[in-house]
């Protein structure tokens, strides 16, 4: 008899519930979008409460279109949208605020005051990150200054945090755990990735009760049941990570120097670097992939904040095309983008670069220069953002890297796949399960409830798409390369401090 994983994908613009059966392959999905609030120029939340009533009409619509029993359910996987900080009452239940999203860059001033401190050594030491808006733990303290009452309730014990694997998992099983897996709670800025342990001196450092952090547990084992109110009957919560690292899973990228990267709104480009982890001395962060029997896996990091999101940029703001898909053919209608580059610091620049002031800029215009020419150059610095990052993970880790496995809605663009394997010098593998966040979340799971044994029968489920070779001349891409350099240093340092 068949099984199935519920694998749960809970995104930044949507939430996904995908069933997967024993072969790994997906059977029904449901999705439900949320609204983004965008209460400030800079500022993004969400509401906490409308994340999970979209995740359960998702769940309910992908049971539902499935025809599959909830009896032949076997667990659950729960993967989501890394960073993105919920404070709530452990009590009630209630969050107090919104959920501060990963974009969020409300606390871009409080980074500033912590670098001019001298605390950067300290944070990348103790977490591998950078201090930056983008993770969790100033986005928690903003929450405990700025919320009347907050602090005396987290000081009494009352408040407590999570990211959205812990919220969810809070709702699912009726507020009897407050939990997070490694990869989740190594994106928080507050937890040692090397002592495995959430850090006292950061806490302090940020003014953080200790009270707050959600326990810690493997990402692939059963942490706990969804209440059998939901669904009709209880269900193993047997997975959790963070949906990059999920995707570097689900991409099979089970050994050391295995890489993989996402297009969607921005990209992360992960590579296993197995067990011990790598420092980075090109502004990349080191993160937990997972972790598997207590035993953590260490990956390398680069997150790009806008890849996919300026073609809807082009599409939604500057109406230059109808659909996302348009992109391909008006990219192939040019020869090359006249000399045209497009740099999209839309909210600053994230790896390698961390620069919060930076902003967008397309320069090169002639009188010649067209829509195609510019819609070629925003598919171009997708390429070009994930080849800055890729650069800088063959110099951090020592490892070649001769092919990379790519998922995500923008590399379906096979001018985009092309193009990023010329600019890269190596081959761009693209699969044909192209969830690989959600059969990530299920592999997680199943190998932990006993519908996988072992990695091997995961390796197997892996199937190639398409495979694209470099094609471009040395010379060309380094005339290429070196414009793109000159056109980032414009973006850099945009907006006075
Ligand atoms: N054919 C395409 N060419 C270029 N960009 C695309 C294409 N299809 C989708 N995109 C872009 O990819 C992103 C959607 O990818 P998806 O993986 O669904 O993102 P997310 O999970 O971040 O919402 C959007 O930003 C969209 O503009
Ligand atoms: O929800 P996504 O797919 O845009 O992913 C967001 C990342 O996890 C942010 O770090």
């Amino acid at each position: 008899m068949t099984k199935y994983i519920l694998a749960l994908d809970q995104g930044t613009t949507s939430s996904r519930a995908i069933l997967f059966n024993d072969a790994g392959l997906p059977v029904a999905t449901g999705q439900q979008e949320f609204r983004q609030i965008y209460p400030q120029p800079g500022w993004v939340e969400h509401d906490p409460e409308e994340i999970w009533q979209s995740q359960w009409q998702a769940i309910q619509s992908c049971i539902k279109s499935s025809g599959v029993s909830v009896d032949d359910i076997a667990a659950v996987g729960i993967t989501n949208q890394r960073e993105t900080t919920v404070v709530w009452n452990r009590r009630t239940g209630q969050a107090v605020y919104n959920a501060i999203v990963w974009q969020c860059r409300r606390t871009a001033g409080m980074c500033d005051r912590l670098r001019e401190a001298g605390h950067t050594d300290t944070v990348r030491t103790k977490t591998g990150l950078v201090i930056d808006a983008y993770f969790s733990g100033t986005k928690v303290a903003w929450i405990l200054d700025n919320v009347p009452g907050a602090r005396d309730l987290a000081e009494k014990g009352d408040l407590i945090f999570g990211t959205i694997d812990s919220w969810l998992i809070n709702k699912l099983t009726h507020q009897k755990l407050h939990v997070t897996d490694y990869s989740n709670a190594s994106r928080t800025m507050i937890y040692n990735i090397r002592d495995l342990n959430w850090d006292d001196e950061l806490l302090k450092m940020l003014n953080i009760p200790r009270s707050m952090c959600p326990t810690v547990v493997d990402s692939s084992g059963v942490l706990g049941e969804v209440d059998e109110s939901w669904l009709g009957r209880s269900i193993p919560i047997a997975g959790i990570a963070g949906d990059q690292q999920a995707a570097l899973f689900g991409q099979g990228c089970y050994t050391p120097g295995s890489a993989k990267n996402t297009y969607g709104t921005g990209s992360f480009l992960l590579m296993n670097t197995g067990s011990e982890p790598v420092a980075s001395e090109r502004g990349l962060v080191t993160t937990l992939a997972w972790g598997i029997d207590h035993k953590v896996t260490y990956a390398l990091e680069g997150s790009i904040f806008i890849t996919g999101a300026v073609v809807q940029w082009l599409r939604d703001e500057l109406q230059l095309i109808k659909t996302a898909e348009e992109t391909e053919s008006l990219a192939l209608s040019v020869s090359d983008t006249g000399g045209v580059y497009l740099v999209p610091a839309f909210v600053g620049l994230g790896a390698p670069w961390w620069d919060s002031y930076a902003r967008g800029t397309i320069v090169g215009l002639t009188r010649g220069s067209n829509r195609a020419h510019i819609a070629r150059a925003a598919l171009e610095s997708i390429a070009y953002q994930s080849r800055d990052v890729l650069e800088a993970m063959r110099s951090d880790s020592q490892q070649a890297v001769d092919v990379l496995r790519v998922d995500g809605g923008a590399i379906n663009n096979s001018f985009l796949a092309q193009f990023q394997a010329d600019i890269l010098g190596v081959r761009v593998e693209r699969p044909k399960v192209t969830e690989t966040t959600a059969m990530g979340a299920a592999f997680l799971s199943g190998l932990a409830v006993g519908v996988w044994e072992g990695f091997e029968p995961l390796t197997q489920v892996w199937q190639r798409d398409a495979l694209f070779y470099p094609s471009m001349t040395a010379s060309h891409r380094d005339e290429l390369v070196a414009g793109w350099n000159r056109a980032v240093g414009r973006s850099k340092s945009w907006i006075e401090q």
